[in-house]
């Protein structure tokens, strides 16, 4: 992952919390809290996992690996928030979250397990502000994100795709309830992901991939699914 790709991801996490809250993330005017969404998303992962050893289930690793894209979103935006309470304004802000992560795909942190982004919440914590995102946690999470999709390159891309759709279910009504999960019988995540993986290069290469895979899946929903 390039400095300016690891500074788009940090601006395209920015601009998603603006669509919730315009004044994000410097007079927030919604109550947030990241760290409480990154745990449910952590038991979501342990979900896809199969880890019920009293019960016969099998992995879905497609759909687990996805929660840590989700994960990264909540993270991305815990470390913008933290440093924009230590006084840094947005533009900083963004500068320390993107070389937070490019330090932290440069290292090479083993993960045995999941449970170990816990404790490094804990270990990125102070007095004050117990559980925190900072090097520590994004160690582990980005090294879990490069052995669940192979490369810094597919973990940029999928986060991509994640964003865009997060923009497209807030544009097609999730707030008010009549968002369409399904896409004709399949997970709008599902989708997405094979959409993408379809139009990889041109998303890539585009001046604004953000904007080239919105309106990807845009013109997908509006054709496909809400008029089927
Ligand atoms: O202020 C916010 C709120 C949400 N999200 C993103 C993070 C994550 O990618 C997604 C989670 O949305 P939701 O919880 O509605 O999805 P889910 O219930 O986990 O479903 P799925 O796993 O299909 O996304 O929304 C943000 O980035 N910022």
């Amino acid at each position: 992952m390039t400095p300016a790709q690891a500074r788009q991801l940090v601006a395209m996490q920015i601009a998603f919390n603006q669509v919730i809250d315009p004044d994000y993330p410097a007079a927030p005017k919604v109550k947030r809290d990241d760290v409480k969404a990154i745990l449910v998303e952590l038991g979501e992962y342990f979900e896809h996992t199969a880890y019920k050893w009293w019960k016969k289930q099998s992995a879905d690793w497609a759909q687990a690996n996805m929660e840590l894209i989700d994960i990264l979103h909540f993270a991305i935006s815990d470390a913008v928030e933290h440093a924009c309470r230590q006084g840094k304004n947005t533009e900083a802000a963004l500068e320390y979250v993107a070389q937070l992560m490019l330090k932290s795909f440069a290292n090479d942190a083993a993960v045995q397990d999941g449970k170990e982004l816990v404790a490094a919440l804990a270990a990125d914590g102070s007095k004050d502000y117990p559980l925190v995102c900072g090097e520590q946690f994004f160690d582990k999470l980005l090294t879990m994100l490069v052995d669940a999709y192979g490369d810094a390159d597919t973990v940029y891309l999928t986060y991509i795709g994640k964003n865009a759709l997060n923009n497209l279910r807030q544009q097609r009504g999730y707030k008010q309830g009549t968002y369409i999960k399904m896409w004709q019988g399949e997970e709008d995540n599902e989708v997405m992901m094979r959409l993408l993986g379809e139009h990889q290069q041109s998303i890539v290469a585009a001046e604004q991939p953000l904007l080239q895979a919105q309106t990807l899946l845009l013109d997908h929903y509006d054709k496909q699914v809400a008029q089927a």
